[in-house]
């Protein structure tokens, strides 16, 4: 794995985590009746550029909170996403549900970033690591008491995502190199998911009717950003997002 710097120093980062208290259960909080939404707090994006770069996270995240949302996914990628681990402590400090830490996350070292800033979970892409890299990423994660969300598009990715025993799998409709959504890979991939494991399909949710149809496929969480980032009612339109019946699979 490349070496990678940041702004605490690893032992600086170990301190923090060692005294850090627990957090809340991402897994967990995406089991309920409804399908659970984890809504994403997200500043601009490659594909729609900047959808609201004032935004404040705590005021943001407290809005979700009160719309309904199960769980928080912050992107903390400063670049392409606009994000810094100032949002993810900011939310943390405001609300009280499990935060996922979304990253292009290659390095040990951002595993330990994302607990001693608060989060409950990471976001670790399949396609974007090899087989001995995401093992080794998953467990690590484990160790510190992070739940991997495993990113996948396909059966091989599945298959690896499937080997990390705490892992919850994330189907992204979104191709992260054309950046199109691409709904039937959703379609195909959901059903697949072992029962046993919570299944998010993610990207190109615009409305309740989105979430019928990831429901439908037996969808335990979906995973909603730009068009929350650029709602005029955000916990009104989260509220209609929240309230679909979860079916299952199997
Ligand atoms: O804004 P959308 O279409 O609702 O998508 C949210 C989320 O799924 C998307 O931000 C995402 C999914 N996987 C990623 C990996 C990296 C960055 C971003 C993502």
């Amino acid at each position: 794995m490349r070496a990678r710097e940041s702004a605490l120093g690893r032992a600086e980062l170990e301190a923090i985590v060692r005294e850090a208290g627990p957090v809340p259960d991402f897994a967990a909080a995406l089991r309920r009746p409804q399908v659970a939404v984890i809504a994403e707090l997200k500043r601009s994006s490659p594909s729609k550029g900047t959808l609201d770069a004032s935004l404040d996270a705590a005021d943001r995240t407290r809005r979700y909170v009160a719309g309904g949302a199960a769980a928080l996914s912050i992107l903390t990628e400063p670049s392409r996403f606009g994000g810094s681990l100032a949002d993810l402590r900011d939310a943390r400090a405001a609300v009280p549900v499990p935060l996922l830490r979304k990253d292009f996350i290659t390095h040990e070292v951002q595993l330990l970033e994302a607990r001693a800033y608060g989060a409950s979970a990471v976001l670790l892409i399949a396609r974007a690591l090899d087989p001995s890299e995401l093992a080794e990423l998953g467990a690590a994660a484990t160790a510190l008491g992070l739940t991997p969300l495993v990113e996948i598009r396909d059966e091989a990715e599945l298959t690896r995502a499937v080997g990390i025993p705490q892992a919850v799998i994330g189907v992204n409709n979104r191709d992260l190199e054309t950046l199109v959504i691409e709904p039937e890979v959703g379609a195909r991939m959901i059903p697949l998911v072992p029962a046993d494991r919570v299944a998010v399909y993610e990207s190109g949710i615009t409305d309740a009717a989105g979430v019928a149809r990831a429901a439908a496929l037996g969808a335990d969480a979906v995973l909603v950003g730009s068009s929350l980032s650029v709602a005029a009612d955000v916990e009104g339109t989260l509220r209609a997002l929240a309230a679909v019946t979860r079916t299952g699979r199997g």
